[in-house]
């Protein structure tokens, strides 16, 4: 079949976009693979879909698959591109709609600046929650929060390091580190990612704190490998940023393709995430 879709971007994560209201969809996870591959088909870390919700009071219904063709919880950056996308294709004339998603409800709002808000909703913070196996495992207290050890092996040695564990819908794992420049990202990511205490597997952030309203971040996304940023990243390293008594929201987070901000009034409030969602092109592609 032919397929119309729409190449978007948050922050340099990338997505392609499709309306599946006005188009037929059922694909394989052969076929997502397709879509994401930056050679054989048109590229990007995750396709979203838009579709009509049977849910009372949600306007759309919004799926998420990484790039290796898995469907999954939640996605922050492409939340803002899923409300740009359905403003700008004539779906709603409301800018602040409720979406439903596989974690959720989630509310991005469209501002008339062009920058975009999501209520993400509150973060999950019981680890079996999230899911992270905590069992035999001594947490080290550090005020209200516990970071957990992970024992990692790399190149023969075993290694620990210390993570919070946090679920914004998805699972993640942050980890502060003095230089994220200078983290290895790319070689301790999957360990993390395919580490047998998230039977999940989790997305791995790891924050440098540039001061307590500002950090750098990157994370090693779960389906998806490193990207240039990652919305439930940010909310959820902010989260155990606050948590840990070293940050103060609202929190500036600059990521690899750009920046974003996130609010969090504490424990049970929801997460606020804002920044920019950009359309590249639209195209066609038989699949
Ligand atoms: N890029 C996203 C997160 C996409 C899903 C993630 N890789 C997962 O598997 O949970 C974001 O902006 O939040």
């Amino acid at each position: 079949m032919k397929l119309k879709f729409t190449k978007m971007h948050g922050a340099g994560n990338d997505f392609v976009v499709i309306d599946a209201i006005n188009q037929k969809i059922d694909f394989t996870p052969a076929q997502w693979q397709k879509l994401g591959d930056r050679r054989f088909g048109v590229g990007a870390d995750q396709i979203l879909v838009v579709e009509k919700s049977d849910v009372p009071g949600c306007d759309f219904r919004y799926r998420i698959f990484n790039n290796d063709g898995g469907e999954v919880e939640q996605c922050g950056n492409g939340s803002r591109a899923f409300v740009k996308f359905v403003v700008e294709k004539g779906l709603t004339s409301a800018r602040k709609i409720t979406v439903e998603t596989m974690a959720g409800i989630i509310a991005p709002s469209l501002e008339a600046d062009g920058s975009i808000t999501v209520d993400m909703g509150a973060p999950v913070l019981d680890p079996a929650q999230v899911p992270f196996v905590a069992e035999g495992l001594q947490g080290q207290p550090e005020g209200r929060e516990t970071l957990w050890p992970l024992m990692l092996e790399l190149g023969g040695q075993r290694e620990s390091v210390q993570v919070s564990v946090v679920s914004m819908g998805n699972p993640h794992a942050v980890q502060v580190v003095a230089d994220v420049d200078a983290a290895p990202v790319e070689l301790v990511g999957p360990l993390i990612e395919h580490h047998v205490r998230f039977p999940k597997r989790v997305n791995a952030g790891f924050m440098q704190l540039v001061n307590r309203q500002h950090v750098k971040l990157r994370v090693f996304e779960r389906g998806a490998g490193e990207t240039l940023a990652c919305g439930t990243g940010a909310c959820a390293a902010v989260v155990a940023g606050i948590r840990r008594g070293l940050l103060d929201s609202p929190v500036r987070v600059d990521a690899r393709g750009g920046q974003l901000s996130i609010a969090w009034a504490g424990e049970g409030q929801p997460v606020y995430l804002t920044g920019p969602a950009v359309t590249v092109f639209e195209g066609e592609i038989n699949i």
